[in-house]
């Protein structure tokens, strides 16, 4: 049967806190049990503020061995003497009243790095009510419920269906900087020696979008080397001072990391302050892990996204535009011309006696001829205008900003070109082939339909008047 105890809890009065009188005759060690887990440094000090008991989790957040604080005074942990001189009168001394109590301080590690943290403490009595010594519980900054709220909301983020995959990253950018408290967010590509921003949280608008560095003057360069987290809380104490990223832009906190996408280094995922913070855990250098390995997931998928979206608009014998995506852009460009008032023209082109090219040389001869066409199209052409293929041996191009004589231009460069340029049809023979083109020009008020019905009109007056010859579309 199990031993009931009386843990006395239920002080009458509400303003007291519980009584846990009995817990030390229940189970000696529960206090020291109870410290050596706690994430919480622990230092109880003597009357005299000296170090009685120090807790491992005071080893881990202040760099000193247990036996290099015992005995010392606690002025050892605080960045600043005065501060503890004035600890001394409000809290740590025989005459306060009050017991534990909660503020925030600035300490000092053993590396001489400096960090910010809670502190809970106040005057220990004994038994009888006597002052016997001090006690402070100090709270790394981001204690494990912060972190499970954090996750539950990254995975809220990449959950939403609502956030297209830019409007996810920059989520993730504002949620990393408030779980780090560190108010400068970046996620960067890199491209040879260059940093590029591609997404950022910047609270002062010093950092935006599309902004360039060198790399070498980011602190991502140490973390590309590392080629894993890096994190460090106060620059102006450590072998980075003379960083030219500390350098030119003072910043003195950083915790980064490389982004995979697709099994390559993509970029950088960072967050960084100006001022110093609390030391890094292993447990942060974990969750930016965490946080750059979603954002390459992000950008992995939009990447998959867009291949896909190209895959679906590109003929695939020829890498040109297929039929859906040329019909868009002439929509588009329509519409473009309409508000512009420029001129608009279209050109159509079939290969003459094509036939008898895969005949001749079979259907991987065809192939090879409808590809060479293809690249005379493009290199003839100037970066506004858009070849594609309509399929078989159809081709299009659409000429924004060009009247008729423009076009008549490009389409005798073409017949000039092709006179030149046999195309090749096998690995041993090149043969020289016509075409024939019909073009149009577009009218006020015309849309895609009867523009296109104008000029495959062009185009079948060209082939029956002999073709290797240009039409021109009339009414
Ligand atoms: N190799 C190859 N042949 C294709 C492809 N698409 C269509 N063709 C062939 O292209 C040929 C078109 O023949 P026709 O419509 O008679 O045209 P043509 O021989 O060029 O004659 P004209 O246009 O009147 O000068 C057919 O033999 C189709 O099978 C393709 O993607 N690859």
């Amino acid at each position: 049967m199990s031993k009931r105890i009386n843990f006395d809890m239920s002080s009458g009065d509400k303003d007291e806190p519980p009584s846990i009188a009995g817990l030390n005759a229940f189970s000696p060690s529960l206090l020291a049990d109870i410290f050596n887990q706690l994430p919480e440094a622990v230092v109880v000090a003597d009357m005299s503020r000296r170090v009685v008991y120090a807790n491992p989790a005071t080893e881990r957040l202040f760099g000193y061995c247990r036996s290099e604080m015992i005995g010392q005074r606690t002025s050892l942990f605080y960045a600043h003497s005065e501060d503890f001189n004035e600890q001394g009168e409000q809290r740590y001394n025989p005459n306060v009243n009050g017991g534990m109590d909660n503020y925030r301080m600035s300490y000092r590690c053993a590396d001489g790095s400096v960090f910010l943290a809670h502190t809970c403490g106040g005057l220990l009595r004994d038994l009888e009510g006597k002052p016997s010594g001090y006690i402070a519980l100090v709270r790394p900054s981001r204690p494990m419920e912060k972190s499970i709220d954090t996750l539950q909301r990254l995975h809220a983020i990449s959950a939403n269906p609502a956030l297209d995959r830019g409007a996810r990253i920059d989520a993730i950018l504002a949620l990393g900087a408030s779980h780090f408290d560190l108010p400068l967010a970046i996620q960067s590509r890199i491209d040879g020696e260059q940093y590029l921003v591609e997404h950022c949280v910047s609270p002062d608008g010093a950092v935006v979008p599309g902004a360039r560095f060198d790399l070498p003057g980011t602190y991502c360069v140490t973390t590309l080397r590392a080629g894993r987290p890096v994190g460090f809380h106060h620059t102006a104490q450590s072998e980075l001072k003379k960083h030219p990223c500390y350098l030119n832009f003072g910043l003195e906190s950083y915790i980064g990391s490389p982004i995979h996408v697709g099994g390559r280094v993509y970029g950088t995922l960072n967050f960084s302050s100006p001022e110093p913070c609390s030391p890094f855990t292993p447990d942060d250098l974990i969750f930016m892990q965490l946080l750059a390995d979603t954002v390459g997931h992000e950008i992995h998928e939009r990447e998959m996204n867009d291949q896909l979206r190209a895959l679906a608009r590109t003929d695939e014998l020829t890498g040109l535009a297929n039929r859906r995506a040329i019909m868009e852009t002439l929509e588009w460009q329509i519409a473009r011309a309409r508000r512009s008032g420029l001129p608009l023209c279209v050109l159509s082109m079939d290969l003459d006696h094509f036939k008898q090219v895969n005949d001749t040389w079979g259907h991987a001869g065809g192939d090879s001829a409808l590809r060479a066409f293809a690249r005379v199209l493009v290199r003839s052409c100037r970066e506004v205008d858009r070849c594609g293929r309509l399929g078989g041996e159809e081709f299009i191009m659409v000429l924004p900003d060009t009247d008729l004589d423009g076009g008549r231009a490009v389409a005798e460069r073409l017949y000039d070109t092709m006179a030149a340029t046999p195309l090749q049809v096998s690995d041993q023979d090149r043969i020289t082939m016509t075409f024939s083109a019909g073009l149009a020009l577009l009218r006020p008020e015309e849309t895609v339909a009867p523009l296109l019905h104008r000029v495959d009109a062009a185009l079948y007056q060209a082939k029956n008047s002999g073709r290797n010859r240009l039409c021109v579309a009339g009414d």
